[in-house]
């Protein structure tokens, strides 16, 4: 058995090639792969270059980055890591030999192909990756039966085989290291491992057999790269040590997530749906829970204080009350809130008491403060569906609440937006460490090569 070195692997003779790697069971330490899934080129190779210096072995140009900035992108990551393993990220479906051919002549070690493009693709890709002294990873994405696609594949030939659930697939609860374990137990060629792999996943990814750790967003978009990619490094060389936490559950992590982001995170992640209009925060503080909903009228405050009752530990109050001249939410309101344990209220319409409210420190949310209140009449209804700062609220729709104001999230789709949601904040944290080394948004950004033509 041989061991790869990371880097050490690379030759243009293809006969070289083939002598040097007779076998594809020969990487002893896992490898740590990191994908480059960024537009700009120069960002790219920087966040590269701290990524290595935190223990990354092998170096992946993204799709997003290929489909960016073409060949180029492997030119310029060959020239800027003469001696390290590159991988094209090519995602290839058809004409597997001209696109191996590519990848190869712009300088990449391996090219990555998908697992589920026909026999014809993948036996032409290899055919075309011997001739130029490449090798090949099949990547199981989207694959209908991954597991007896494996099988498949290591008969083909291929080099590597990629367990990867992709970005989208994440976001929706999927995770690739079941699969993994299965696919390790039918198959001999040596695995690779990609899908929001953080420290923790590595070091799952490695127990169940995963010889190349893939890691795309969790270093690439960290505020220190090169600390994150250490952790992975730990991680995957002694995956033994690492302590798996359990995430509770669903609803759990959720608001777990939602309380780490921001509405403007969530917002973005919404593709700008789901603010509240003419809702401002009355008394500041993060706010995040599920929604019990209150229609009711002109000042008539029975329901939104029968509510209360209803309401359970860290649920949201949020109320349409017709009128924003009469208050149907005061001081009184707000301590039993406080003693049921509710996370904070919204209210279209008018609060009063706002000394006491303040004191009492509960996040409130409103469109108006006025000094006179209404009376408990007993009309409108709980827990229906309401129009509040604009915006349909269902019961159990979750709610957040900051200084910027206040969104809405359906709970259908809470799990997959609070992940986008944590995905949009992990981006704007690297940008943000990139600009206070000295840059300006739209140079970082490449503004002007994006706007719309
Ligand atoms: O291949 C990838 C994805 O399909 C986008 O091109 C990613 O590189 C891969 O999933 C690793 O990235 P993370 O999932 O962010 O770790």
């Amino acid at each position: 058995m041989k061991k790869i070195k990371p880097g050490g692997n690379r030759c243009k003779n293809p006969i070289f090639h083939i002598s040097r790697f007779p076998d594809r069971g020969d990487i002893i330490v896992p490898i740590i792969q990191v994908a480059l899934d960024l537009l700009e080129l120069d960002r790219a190779v920087e966040i590269a270059k701290e990524a290595v210096a935190g223990g990354a072995d092998w170096i992946e140009i993204g799709t997003p980055l290929i489909k960016s900035e073409g060949m180029d992108s492997i030119r310029t990551m060959r020239k800027a890591f003469p001696d390290r393993t590159i991988l094209a990220d090519m995602k290839t479906v058809d004409t597997g030999a001209m696109e191996v051919e590519m990848a190869a002549k712009a300088g990449a070690d391996v090219a990555i192909i998908l697992g589920s493009a026909d026999d014809s693709t993948i036996l032409d890709a290899l055919r075309s990756a011997h001739k130029y002294g490449v090798r090949v990873m099949a990547d199981l994405i989207s694959a209908p039966e991954p597991i007896k696609r494996a099988v498949d594949l290591e008969a083909l030939g291929v080099d590597y085989i990629n367990v990867h659930v992709g970005i989208d697939q994440q976001m929706v609860g999927k995770d690739p290291i079941s699969i993994l374990m299965e696919i390790s137990e039918k198959v001999s060629v040596q695995l690779a491992v990609a899908g929001g792999l953080d420290a923790e996943g590595a070091a799952k990814a490695v127990k169940a057999g995963a010889r190349i750790v893939i890691v795309g967003g969790n270093i690439t978009r960290s505020d220190n790269v090169t600390e994150a990619a250490k952790k992975i490094r730990q991680s995957v060389d002694s995956p033994e040590s690492v302590d798996i936490r359990d995430r509770g559950t669903v609803d759990q992590e959720i608001r777990e997530i939602f309380k780490e982001v921001s509405t403007s995170n969530i917002s973005d992640a919404m593709h700008r749906k789901g603010a509240m209009k003419g809702i401002h925060p009355l008394v500041r503080g993060k706010m995040v829970g599920t929604a019990v909903t209150v229609q009711c009228f002109a000042g008539d405050w029975a329901k939104t204080v029968e509510a209360i009752d209803i309401a359970k530990e860290g649920d949201v109050i949020v109320i349409y009350n017709e009128s924003k001249d009469i208050a149907c939410w005061g001081g009184l309101a707000t301590l039993s809130s406080l003693n049921k344990g509710i996370a904070g209220v919204v209210i279209e319409g008018a609060v009063r008491d706002i000394d006491e409210v303040e004191t009492l420190g509960l996040p409130i949310y409103t469109s108006n403060t006025v000094p006179n209140a209404g009376d408990p009449k007993g009309f409108g209804e709980i827990n229906a569906e309401i129009t509040c700062g604009s915006q349909a609220v269902k019961a159990g729709d979750y709610i957040i609440g900051d200084e910027s104001g206040v969104v809405v999230v359906p709970k259908e789709q809470a799990y997959e937006l609070a992940r986008r949601a944590k995905e949009v904040n992990k981006t704007e944290k690297r940008i943000f460490d990139e600009i206070r080394r000295g840059g300006t948004l739209s140079e970082i950004m490449e503004l002007k090569k994006w706007e719309k033509l």
